[in-house]
């Protein structure tokens, strides 16, 4: 068994150190504020984040450098915009080279850098190669309470996903691996974009048809910017791709589709992330792949309207109304030449 550190102690670190302490792991879930250490260590609970009792072996821990002493493996499950702050810490103090895995889902407006490239960039001893990622569709809430569940890991180099993959399976949580880092990332970063706006069609009122294609029209949006930015497009079709985004556009669980869904109506966005008490990861990433679909004229209409409503304070229904009214074209156009380019390789 090995000594894991687990760092951010929010619904998904809880929730992954919950497996990981199921498993038989030493596991030190670290949290930058020491009354919530204190209060987990001594009720066994996370209250504010995950409605369930926390295995007694699982120890909080406010202090980073003894969080971090000895373990052979962290997993970095931070906000996106807290990743480089906590690499810069965490480089200071590691005094042995370790597995790094991270769990965020993310990616940095301007730099449009995905999380294992920023901890590449803040931790001398590591590149962006020795990085993991661990994502699919997987809410927090029934993670810690043991329902099936499936995810994907992967990293430049295989053989630290394997190892990532050992420290997570079990019967109710099954971990894949896939050599594609980056549609990894991508994946599971840019489906908060569409959950966003599927919470905002079940806030307008809008039905099930609506629903089932934003879910499909963002699926084909997300997927002709991963491939540009390297990604393989069928990794869009599997667990992190695909199987996300159902889980996030469809459940009240995501942080991401309750946002929309308060937006669509009416809320303000700042009003909307005051209420929600958790990271709404999709805002700053729309702001990033927004940037960046624009620069590289890449055709993102939907993440494009969904910008539109949380940065220009544009009204839902006339976002709807200009997506609905867009040019006549054919369905797959681009997107099965970016299959057919993929197959033929
Ligand atoms: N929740 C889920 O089901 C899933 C979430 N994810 C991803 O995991 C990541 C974390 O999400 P989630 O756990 O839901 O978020 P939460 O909002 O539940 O928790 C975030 C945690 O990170 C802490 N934190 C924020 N900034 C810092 C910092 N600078 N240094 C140290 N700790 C910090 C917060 O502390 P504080 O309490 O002080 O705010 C809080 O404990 C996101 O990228 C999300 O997309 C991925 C899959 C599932
Ligand atoms: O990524 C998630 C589930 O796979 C969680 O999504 P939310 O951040 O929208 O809750």
């Amino acid at each position: 068994m090995s000594k894991v550190a687990v760092l951010g102690a929010g619904s998904w670190g809880t929730a992954l150190s919950i497996v990981l302490a199921d498993n038989g792991h030493d596991v030190r879930l670290w949290t930058h504020r020491k009354e919530q250490a204190d209060v987990i260590n001594t009720k066994h609970k996370n209250e504010n984040y995950l409605d369930i009792m926390i295995p007694e072996q699982l120890i909080a821990f406010h202090d980073l450098e003894e969080a971090v002493d000895d373990v052979s493996a962290i997993v970095i499950v931070v906000p996106t915009k807290a990743i480089r702050d906590v690499c810069k810490q965490l480089d200071t103090i590691l005094k042995h080279k370790v597995t790094i895995i991270h769990a965020s889902k993310g990616i940095e407006p301007e730099s449009l850098k995905r999380v294992s490239q920023m901890i590449g960039e803040e931790m001398n001893e590591y590149t962006q190669e020795d990085v993991v990622v661990l994502s699919g569709p997987s809410h927090a809430e029934e993670v810690g309470k043991r329902q099936p569940t499936t995810v994907t890991v992967s990293s430049k180099d295989i053989k630290n996903a394997e190892l990532a993959q050992d420290l997570f399976f079990n019967e109710s949580f099954r971990v894949y691996t896939s050599p594609d880092i980056v549609g990894i990332e991508l994946g599971g970063a840019l489906k908060n974009i569409i959950a966003l706006g599927a919470g905002i069609s079940d806030g307008l009122g809008y039905g099930d048809n609506a629903k089932a294609a934003l879910i499909t029209r963002g699926l084909a949006e997300i997927t002709r910017l991963g491939t540009s930015l390297g990604a393989n497009p069928l990794t869009f079709l599997g667990l992190p791709g695909v199987g996300d985004l159902i889980v996030t556009c469809t459940s009240v669980h995501s942080r991401n589709w309750r946002a929309g869904n308060l937006l669509g109506k009416g809320q303000k966005l700042e009003e909307v992330l005051d209420q929600m008490g958790m990271v709404v990861e999709g805002v700053r990433t729309t702001k990033a792949a927004n940037q960046f679909a624009l620069k590289q004229q890449i055709e993102m209409p939907i993440t494009n309207g969904i910008y539109k409503i949380l940065f220009d304070d544009m009204n839902p229904r006339d976002v709807v109304e200009q997506l609905m009214n867009r040019t006549k074209k054919e369905e797959m156009d681009d997107l099965a030449t970016l299959l057919r380019t993929n197959y033929s390789k």
